[in-house]
């Protein structure tokens, strides 16, 4: 074991007793060894596993003879993390991505992750990157070393980044001086590019060179770097800010990645369209529309018109950033919605494949991304438009104001069942893994969507499917991602590519306090197990409304006529940038 030491004249302080009368070693339970030196001072080293160290140094510091620990055997626990890197990220740079390097380092960096320079090393490390000032570091350790003083203080490390932070690196060379540059998200509320920059020598740039490009690597693991944004804002989207949000808090982060933009702002209804189905789909990675859920709705459509649709579906992820009042899409891919910390889960999100939906109607056929409702959460959706400068408050006092008269919405649902009961729903929900897309999605794949399965409204209704009448509906809610908006994770048992559709449907007259408390739950994704909210996934059904002349039928927030409709799944047939691949990020159920 060795570790870092530090002394105190009166013995540590959380075991002074137990401590004070022994000259010998004894290892608390914490892994921490106290000895009392010649002069009387206590001097304690945290034991770091055998695999920390060199093989030339001792178990304990050698009085007097100072020695240089490499930077790469620093022990995890003496890094500090700024107190943004720590939590202040709306959970967004905390998770597995890594906010807080020390806490989840592991012990070994390969070579290739060190670079030793004049006065610095770097070090790439599991979940984050260190930068040391060797010259300050070092005569800390003599100081410890020699007379057992305080070596593990905050100074021993300069900085700590996360690499999920980490937005790019350079060799800068100046004309006089030269610099690896590490540009990366610093986290206050919101995220900021900052620069570190880290001076070299001209016998060093091959190395850095070298390092640098490990370093990309590694902050981009799983994701491609410099990704190419056709960018589409939609001006009057939500309450109308999109186009400052984007300027103020999303551009920098793409321009501090390098990243290539094409920013485009929507001039009317259903442009969205028409950009997607003339977009060449070889010049960029993603559609990253900074908008409500309507504009990200009418690319999917616009892609799914092409005579290409399946190879532009799979080709181009379609993304959103909050420029509404849901932001649904941006919720359960990047966790947040906040802006700037959503572009950087874009900057260095992964490709994953999500399910689609088809929706006939009429002669229509829609390609739905995200949920299909009438009753409640249509109102919600479609009713509350002259509440819109409320933002995501508007659903909150929509809900509320029609929760009281709780009305009912009768309708006829045939459904083909995937899974009917909530136990078996959950045991899917913890499967980690996504199953492969049923359909292909190679880069060859080509023609344009693929065939209904079950065919159209217009068709018979396939022999296998369930009829259910619902005299008394309240709220029929069908969708496919997890999060709807802000607090509102509807669809606790959805992933991205599991081939199902997560069908909610719960009475009208189920009283109001239950409708409460099933709107409160689905903030935890609690409602899932009340047991009137009748939970299941599916693979197709039809809606027919009865004995109502008119209403809402919302398809991803955007209003359809008041009339029967049919819909399926499209296993993986879409393409999203997401935080973790195949993952939403929202409550677990348990
Ligand atoms: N310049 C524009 N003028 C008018 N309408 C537009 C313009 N650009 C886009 N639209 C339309 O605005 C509609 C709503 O778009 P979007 O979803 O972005 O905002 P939103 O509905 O306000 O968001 P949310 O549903 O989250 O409140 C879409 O149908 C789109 O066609």
């Amino acid at each position: 074991m060795n570790g870092f030491a530090w002394g105190d004249e009166g013995g540590p302080a959380s075991n002074p007793g137990k401590l004070g009368a022994q000259q010998e070693p004894r290892l608390p339970s914490g892994g921490l060894t106290c000895i009392r030196s010649r002069d009387g001072r206590w001097v304690c080293t945290v034991n770091v596993p055998s695999l920390y160290l060199p093989p030339q140094l001792p178990t304990t510091p050698d009085c007097c003879k100072p020695h240089t620990l490499p930077s790469s055997l620093t022990p995890v626990t003496a890094m500090s993390t700024s107190s943004s890197e720590r939590g202040e990220n709306n959970g967004l740079l905390a998770s597995g991505a890594g906010g807080n390097g020390a806490a989840h380092n592991s012990l070994g960096t390969s070579p290739e992750d060190v670079l030793l320079l004049e006065a610095h090393s770097l070090t790439i490390r599991d979940d984050s990157v260190t930068i040391t000032d060797r010259r300050k570091a070092s005569k800390k350790r003599d100081a410890a070393a020699c007379c057992g003083t305080v070596a593990a203080s905050n100074g021993l490390l300069d900085s700590n980044v996360s690499l999920h932070s980490v937005l790019w690196a350079r060799v800068y060379i100046g004309e006089s001086k030269s610099a690896i540059q590490i540009i990366h998200a610093h986290v206050q509320g919101k995220a900021n590019p900052e620069t570190i920059a880290v001076p070299i020598q001209d016998g060093d740039l091959e190395k850095a060179d070298r390092w640098v490009e490990r370093l990309l690597e590694r902050a981009y693991e799983g994701s491609q770097q410099a990704k190419r944004f056709k960018v589409l804002i939609n001006p009057h989207g939500g309450p109308g800010t999109a186009e400052k949000i984007y300027k103020t808090e999303i551009e920098p982060i793409f321009t501090a990645a390098s990243c290539s933009v094409d920013v485009e702002l929507t001039q009317y209804v259903q442009h969205a369209i028409k950009i997607a189905q003339e977009i060449d789909i070889d010049a960029y990675d993603a559609i990253v529309c900074v908008s409500g859920d309507g504009v990200p709705h009418e690319v999917f459509n616009g892609l799914g018109k092409r005579p290409d649709a399946k190879k532009a579906l799979n080709k181009l992820a379609v993304c959103q950033l909050p420029g509404g009042s849901g932001n649904g899409m941006c919720w359960s891919f990047t966790g947040t919605d906040n802006p700037s910390l959503a572009a950087v889960a874009l900057v260095k999100g992964k490709r994953t494949h999500f399910d689609l939906v088809s929706v006939t109607q009429g002669d229509e056929r829609i390609l739905s991304f995200l949920s299909q409702s009438v009753g409640l959460t249509a109102e919600l959706d479609l009713g509350t438009e002259n509440m819109r400068w409320m933002g995501n408050t508007r659903f909150t006092v929509g809900f509320l104001q029609r929760v009281i008269t709780e009305r009912i919405y009768p309708a006829e649902v045939y459904v083909k069942l995937a899974i009917d009961n909530k136990e078996d729903i959950r045991r899917h929900a913890s499967i980690a893994h996504a199953p492969p897309p049923a359909v292909d999605h190679s880069e060859e794949a080509d023609g344009g969507l693929p065939p209904l399965q079950y065919g159209s409204i217009k068709d018979d209704v396939p022999e296998d499917w369930v009829l259910e009448s619902h005299p008394k509906m309240g709220n029929f809610y069908c969708g496919n991602m997890i999060c709807m908006s802000k607090d509102i994770h509807f669809f606790p048992a959805a992933k991205p590519n599991d081939g199902h559709m997560d069908l909610a449907i719960m009475d009208g007259d189920v009283g109001r306090m239950k409708a409460v408390s099933i709107m409160l739950g689905a903030e935890t994704g609690k409602h899932f197990d009340v047991p009137e909210l009748n939970y299941r996934k599916v693979l197709a059904y039809r809606f027919t409304p009865k004995n109502q002349k008119d209403g809402y039928i919302s398809i991803d927030g955007e209003k359809v006529p008041f009339a029967p409709f049919q819909a399926e799944i499209h296993h993986g047939l879409g393409m999203s940038l997401s935080l973790r691949q195949n993952v939403y990020e929202g409550p677990i159920l348990t």
